[in-house]
């Protein structure tokens, strides 16, 4: 049997990152830089207003008080947006009515809160001092042309969105999401909302699977269920090629007499079929199909095999598609609050309880090792992993442990 770091390892030197484009800002939102960002022109771009309030030259202000308050006549107005018909310079002796974010006039040297003054329009009573240039937001105070704001790698989440969007980026270039079709196939299978035979259950891996895509910022195209026939999974399988840039199958790729993933992918090549050595998760395919030899993983029916099997295999390609850096989910360690028995010669994923409390992070397995548990698998928000060489761990023993639902 494969090791999982091994199988992993094939995996990633064949998959390749994605080229990059110019794409709408936020379509964006998750991926990596694909550029160097570098400021072409200042943030702010003028001096503006930090308050609404009035414009004034500092020295005929500075000794106002509540008791000794300074009269200006208000020369005039500028809002924000409102530069065309505003009052760009000013003398002294004067104040200008002005808004947060308008051009500040020449000649101003400060800005008066409204609040420190009787709000007037032809002439204004001003009781309190502000300091030389209190509230004028100069040119480039925040960013100057030519600073370099997002470099290759640097991971664009809002913030950097909104600042792209502040310096006049509509577009930017990065690694597009992966588009992954996800096909279950499997006679018993029926959609959720049906009516279920006595030898029938809903095929609940291709919405799990499909989720699973979103949550590591893939697109997902959920093809649904196709029936255990060679030719009718052919078929589909390559219809759904012109969407794909990657193609991720439940189920058929064991030794049943009716696993016809296994049995088309093996006719047609291109795919190998192996045993890796870890439980749940031990039946895997991956290879390419098609003119463009697109990525695909053959991930086994039982449905927290496939899940794991995606989490350990599926994300990390599909990040490296992206041009992430951190490709797998970082190994945790927590004390387990509970006794763990596991297969010797498999790495086992046991499903488990992570917390983080005072004394530090512990882990309780929850339910059994079984491949079929899903409600165990929903309850959980970890994954326990025991080693080759682990055939039992008693509680109160540090573990690795895997997060689930946490960005990396
Ligand atoms: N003789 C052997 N039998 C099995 C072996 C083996 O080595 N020798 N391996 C077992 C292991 S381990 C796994 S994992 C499964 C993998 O089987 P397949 O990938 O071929 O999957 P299926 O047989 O189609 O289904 C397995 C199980 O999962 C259920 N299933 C399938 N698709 C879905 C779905 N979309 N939603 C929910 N549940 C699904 C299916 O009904 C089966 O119960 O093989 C073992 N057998
Ligand atoms: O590998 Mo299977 O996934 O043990 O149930």
């Amino acid at each position: 049997m494969t090791p999982v770091d091994v199988h992993l390892q094939r995996i990633l030197d064949q998959i390749e990152p994605i080229p990059a484009y110019d794409q709408p800002l936020l379509e964006a939102m998750g991926l990596p830089i694909a550029e160097d960002i570098v400021a072409q022109a200042p943030l702010p771009a003028f001096d503006n207003s930090g308050m609404d309030g009035y414009a004034v030259v500092f020295k005929d202000v500075a000794e106002a008080s509540e008791q000794r308050p300074v009269h200006l006549p208000v020369v005039g107005e500028v809002a924000a947006g409102g530069a065309a018909r505003a009052v760009t310079a000013m003398s002294p002796g004067t104040a200008v009515r002005i808004m947060t974010g308008a051009p500040v006039p020449q000649g101003a040297s400060a800005v008066v809160p409204v609040e420190w003054t009787d709000a007037g329009t032809v002439k204004v009573q001003i009781s309190r001092a502000p300091t030389q240039g209190q509230h004028i937001r100069l040119a480039g105070s925040d960013v100057q042309s030519g600073d370099a704001l997002l470099s290759v790698g640097d991971l664009i989440g809002p913030r950097q969105i909104g600042l792209l969007a502040s310096v006049g980026r509509s577009r930017v270039s990065a690694r597009p999401r992966p588009r992954v079709v996800v096909i279950s196939t499997g006679d018993e299978l029926r959609e959720p909302g049906e009516q279920l035979g006595p030898d029938s259950i809903y095929d609940g891996n291709s919405y799990m699977l499909a989720a699973s895509c979103r949550a590591a910022g893939a697109i997902a195209y959920r093809v649904g269920i196709v029936r255990d026939d060679p030719q009718g999974f052919a078929e589909a399988l390559s219809d759904q090629l012109v969407r794909a840039d990657v193609v991720v199958t439940s189920g058929g790729v064991s030794m049943g007499a009716y696993d016809v993933v296994k049995e088309v992918l093996t006719e047609q090549g291109g795919v190998s079929f192996d045993e890796v050595a870890m439980q749940p998760g031990k039946p895997q395919g991956f290879g390419f199909v098609g003119e463009d030899h697109t990525p695909i993983f053959t991930l086994p029916g039982n449905p927290v095999s496939s899940y794991i099997s995606f989490e350990v295999f599926v994300v990390p390609a599909l990040r490296k598609m992206m041009g992430r850096s951190v490709l797998s989910r970082p190994m945790m360690r927590a004390v387990t609050t509970t006794d763990i028995t596991s297969l010797p010669g498999k790495k086992q994923f046991l499903r488990g309880s992570y917390q983080v409390a005072r004394g530090g992070a512990t882990v309780a397995q929850v339910g059994g090792a079984g491949s079929h548990l899903m409600g165990d698998l929903s309850a959980a928000n970890a994954l326990i992993v025991c080693s080759e060489q682990q055939t039992s761990i008693p509680a109160g023993t540090p573990v690795p442990v895997l997060v689930l639902d946490r960005d990396f």
